[in-house]
């Protein structure tokens, strides 16, 4: 360990510093030095595409995947050459892997009884740890009789049994649907933050990271795109990728000058202290608002999808392409209906430079 791990500042738990890693001579690295910290008791959640690097991250870090270049450091203390059981990560996979020979009990107390812990700390532990997840009284249960959601939350107390000073999640509600994810990832959530666990998760769902994180952390290509809390990243994604990831397709070129931009739809109002100058320019749904046709930039109604808080349009506009709106319900037009719009500055966001995403 250097000095500089040693100064008055506590290191973060997980640091990655340029961490690569390539699969092949010849195609793009899997990972493409990768800087990230992770400070203790925070919830990180990284999200991308699929082949972005997401798990080959957490394989990194677990110890599973040797890194060409880079250092990874737990608690300041650099990780090359310490095998994965040394490392004092938990590790939850999609398929949860749970014994199908062994009992609840069985699965839950295996980290422990691998590490010598005695019969009777290990009953007390494992009673302790299925009152956290919500499954008191399970322990002598036949995994395979268990609901896939209560097989997650064994896998869970499995995970949690050793006490992992970083928990790592990789696809952790994957398999399940939608309502029961939804409902685990608020419970997780307060179960993390109420034992003051530490976790990297990795999910190609945003509607779970969102939930989930403190942080979230979007890749591309082997590459952090962004990184910032769900809301900052929800509203000011930084590039045209991360934008188009998370569902936003209302992007165009434009010519910013002053606080308007000329765009295809017309002059686009921007945020004060927006630079003079070619961009491309994100107009949130919640952003594009409908008046009374011929006002403003006029369109048809194409489609119309209810989306359980709002409807979503479609709208084909006079000039320009095509345009999403997030719409009250009450307030949503028919299909084929003329509408007239505008757009609301605070919802304009001006994107990084760079190409276009594929
Ligand atoms: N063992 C391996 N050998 C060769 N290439 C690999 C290996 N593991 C991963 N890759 C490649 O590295 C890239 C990153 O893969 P990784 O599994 O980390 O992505 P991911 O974001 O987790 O994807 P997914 O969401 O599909 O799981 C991909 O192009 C993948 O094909």
């Amino acid at each position: 360990m250097t000095a500089e791990h040693t100064t008055a500042r506590e290191p973060e738990l997980l640091r990655l510093g340029g961490v690569s890693v390539r699969f092949t001579a010849a195609g793009p690295p899997a990972l493409d030095a990768v800087d990230l910290d992770v400070a203790a008791r925070e919830i990180v959640c990284v999200l991308g595409p699929s082949g972005s690097g997401k798990s080959t991250l957490l394989r990194v870090v677990a110890g599973l995947q040797q890194a060409d270049a880079g250092q990874v450091l737990l608690e300041g203390r650099e990780q090359r050459g310490v095998p994965a059981h040394r490392r004092g990560v938990g590790l939850m996979f999609q398929d949860h892997q749970l014994f199908p020979q062994h009992d609840v009990a069985g699965n839950v107390a295996f980290g422990l009884r691998m590490r010598g812990v005695s019969r009777a700390e290990r009953e007390r532990a494992v009673a302790g740890l299925l009152d956290l997840v919500g499954l008191p009284g399970t322990q002598r249960r036949a995994v395979a009789s268990l609901s896939g959601g209560e097989q997650q939350r064994v896998a869970l107390a499995r995970a949690l049994a050793p006490r992992p000073r970083l928990l790592m999640l990789d696809e952790p509600l994957g398999q399940l649907d939608r309502g029961l994810r939804e409902r685990l990832v608020v419970e997780l959530r307060s179960l993390f933050r109420e034992l003051g666990t530490t976790v990297l998760a990795v999910t190609h769902d945003q509607g779970e990271a969102f939930a989930l994180a403190d942080r979230v952390v979007v890749m591309h290509e082997g590459r952090i795109a962004q990184s910032g809390t769900p809301l900052e990243v929800w509203q000011r994604p930084a590039s045209e990728f991360v934008a188009r990831f998370l569902g936003f397709d209302n992007v165009v070129e434009a010519t910013v000058r002053g606080r308007a931009a000329a765009t295809p739809w017309g002059a686009v109002p921007v945020p004060d202290g927006t630079a003079d100058g070619p961009c491309r320019l994100l107009v949130r749904p919640a952003g594009v608002r409908l008046t009374a046709a011929p006002e403003g930039l006029n369109a048809t109604v194409e489609a119309r999808t209810f989306r359980g808080t709002h409807v979503s349009l479609l709208l084909e506009p006079a000039a320009g392409p095509r345009l999403e709106a997030a719409c009250p319900l009450r307030d949503a037009p028919e299909v084929g209906a003329r509408v007239g719009l505008s757009f609301a500055e605070r919802d304009v966001v001006v994107l990084d430079a760079g190409g276009p995403a594929d």
